[in-house]
């Protein structure tokens, strides 16, 4: 069954339509929501490119003549100054205009390049987001697309909606296990920051990452959806509740910088990330959050749960002093008040420092802290 969530932002208003065996109406449902298209410029990577790339021009020649493909290597690596030119130059030998149109057809690691490429083409042309990983359930919808910079993670981007989020889930057959876990990492972290009932769902039905499949995936890629959605309607700039999309994300990717794009995937550093979160929050706010059982749980569906040991808690804290949501180099983290409840709070070095030493050696242990400062919570 084909579900619509509609997506309303100051700057835009757009549907994520999900569903199964969609490609064959793709053209039409474009056009609907994109007329008078001059050419499109469909943008891939290599591993997507050989699975459905063909298919995806069959489907999109049914009403385009000028169909165009540029396909840059795969994985986080290709979110890179080179890429983004690349893209760029193939848009311009190809002889886009500002009428035409971009399809990012792949994971985020595509949708965050095609998008900022559609952003940036003649100050920007219309995109079309056309996911193919779990991940992209986050990474399609909201428009925040970017390329990496080696000092940080996202650092050069724009807020740029697409027209539609094109999302046939038959697709994700092919992705490998891994993949379906990354994903599922930024499924649990829309569960935890707004939906306690849906991390209970969650819980009660993904026993391993392998049930992740037919209804039991749809609702879960669904629910991730409307949740990222409503998020990103009340606050499209993240001046304020966008932030706790956040969640996992202030170590995550400054592990994923540090340890160098694409050694560890998104969703596990994310994992890792949230994990050291809850760590922090315990303390924070001196209350226990069962942080012990989240480490059991997550180290259950196979992420990593201990800060790989070459990594410096020094240099981890250099690059999330880097994080967007720092103020005055000061490091701001999404912390959880209970499952379901999040808030930003700021954290100084010494303490941080202190906390990651402490996540790095002793991992497992409940909080006792009795140096915690229960701040209000500011967002
Ligand atoms: N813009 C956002 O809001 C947002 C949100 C979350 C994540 N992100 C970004 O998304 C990126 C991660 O996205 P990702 O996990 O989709 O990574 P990805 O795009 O690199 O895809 C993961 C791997 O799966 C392969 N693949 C893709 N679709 C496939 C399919 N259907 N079958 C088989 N293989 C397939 C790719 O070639 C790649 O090797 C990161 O750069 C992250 O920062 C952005
Ligand atoms: O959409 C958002 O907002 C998010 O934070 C979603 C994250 O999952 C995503 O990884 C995002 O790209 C992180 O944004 P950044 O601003 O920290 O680079
Ligand atoms: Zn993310």
């Amino acid at each position: 069954m084909m579900k619509r969530i509609h997506i309303a932002t100051p700057s835009k208003r757009y549907e994520v339509v999900i569903g199964n065996e969609l490609l064959h109406m793709m053209d039409r449902m474009i056009d609907r929501v994109c007329p008078h298209v001059t050419a499109v410029l469909i943008i891939t990577d290599e591993t997507v490119a050989s699975l459905y790339l063909a298919d995806v021009q069959q489907a999109l020649h049914q009403t385009y003549d000028r169909v165009y493909a540029h396909v840059i290597p795969s994985g986080e690596e290709a979110k890179s100054f080179e890429q983004f030119y690349a893209c760029h130059t193939a848009a311009l030998t190809n002889h886009l205009d500002r009428d035409s149109l971009i399809v990012a057809l792949g994971g985020g690691v595509v949708g965050d390049l095609a998008g900022f490429v559609a952003a940036t083409y003649m100050r920007g042309i219309r995109f079309v987001q056309v996911p193919t990983t779990l991940l992209a359930h986050d990474s399609a919808v909201g428009g925040k697309t970017a390329i990496n910079h080696p000092l940080g993670k996202n650092m050069i981007g724009a807020f740029y909606q697409p027209e539609l989020v094109f999302y046939d889930i038959s697709l994700l057959s092919t992705l490998p296990k891994r993949e379906m876990r990354s994903g599922f990492a930024e499924i649990i972290k829309h569960s935890l920051i707004y939906d306690r009932a849906f991390f209970g769902w969650l819980q009660a039905n993904v026993e391993k990452i392998e049930d992740l499949n037919g209804e039991r995936l749809q609702y879960a890629i669904q629910r991730g959806i409307e949740i990222k959605a409503a998020v990103v309607s009340q606050d499209e700039k993240e001046h304020g509740v966008r932030a706790h999309l956040n969640f996992g994300h202030t170590l995550g990717h400054a592990l994923e910088s540090e340890l160098g794009y694409g050694v560890m995937t998104h969703g596990d550093a994310v994992a890792l990330g949230m994990l050291f979160a809850i760590f922090v929050s315990e303390r924070f706010y001196n209350q226990p959050l069962f942080y012990s059982s989240f480490r059991t749980l997550f180290h259950h569906y196979g992420f990593p749960t201990s800060l790989p040991s070459h990594v410096s808690p020094e240099r981890l804290l250099e690059k999330m002093k880097k994080d967007k949501k720092a103020k005055d180099q000061t490091v701001r983290m999404v912390l959880m008040k209970e499952i379901g409840t999040v808030c930003v709070e700021q954290i100084s070095d010494e303490q941080l420092l202190q906390w990651l030493y402490a996540f790095a050696e002793e991992g497992g242990e409940t909080c006792d802290s009795s140096d915690s400062r229960g701040n209000d919570c500011e967002q």
